[in-house]
């Protein structure tokens, strides 16, 4: 019996996490991470580091990777919702350069395994969300780098008109908006 169910993205590695959630008159509980559950259903990492952002309505980080010590993230929202994107760039992968997208909201409370080797990104689509995730390594200043949101060439489908945000006022930082393009030729990991 685990507390966490697997969903399979078709990207190898790169899987959603489904946590057992006990719900009683008080309100709910859930495991968000046991390492004996994980490594029994083959999750295998070790996390260092603990991250938790919180965004207002429209704001899109990403899409961003370490090129030295990449970062596996496990990734969830505790309130709000966001669109969560991982972009496959493991140079010898079958499914390199292709990405996956879902929704993470605190009503679904499904969690989603970013591994190292991927870039990883979201938009948040409701006020006052908060997004917590635990990586594999340290954040590096030096070797923080990213691919720009709307790469030609990645053609990720944000969901932004579906969720009534205008493209003209998306909250991009000024190192989000001035990221390189995806490049087949490079190597990335
Ligand atoms: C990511 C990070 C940032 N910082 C600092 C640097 C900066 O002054 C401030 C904000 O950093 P950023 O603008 O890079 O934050 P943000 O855009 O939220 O970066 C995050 O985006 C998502 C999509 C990810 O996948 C994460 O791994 C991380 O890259 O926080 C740390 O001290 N430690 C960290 O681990």
């Amino acid at each position: 019996m685990s507390n966490f169910k697997i969903i399979e993205t078709g990207i190898a590695d790169l899987v959603i996490i489904e946590p057992l959630v006990f719900e009683d008159e008080r309100g709910f509980f859930l495991e968000s991470y046991n390492k004996n559950h994980f490594e029994k259903l083959g999750l295998k990492m070790e996390f260092i580091q603990d991250n938790h952002s919180k965004s207002k309505k429209g704001v899109l980080r990403g899409l961003h990777y370490q090129s030295k010590h990449s970062q596996g993230k496990l990734v969830r929202v505790t309130k709000g919702a966001v669109w969560d994107v991982a972009v496959d760039l493991r140079t010898e992968s079958p499914t390199f350069g292709k990405w996956y997208g879902l929704e993470l909201n605190e009503k679904n409370k499904k969690m989603f395994y970013v591994p190292e080797g991927f870039a990883h990104g979201f938009l948040t689509l409701e006020d006052e969300t908060e997004f917590q995730y635990k990586c594999t390594d340290f954040y590096y200043p030096e070797y923080d780098s990213g691919i720009f949101w709307n790469d030609d060439i990645l053609k990720i489908e944000w969901p932004i008109s579906d969720y009534g945000i205008l493209i003209n006022e998306l909250v991009i930082s000024d190192k989000d908006k001035n990221l390189e393009k995806f490049d087949y030729e490079k190597y990335y990991f």
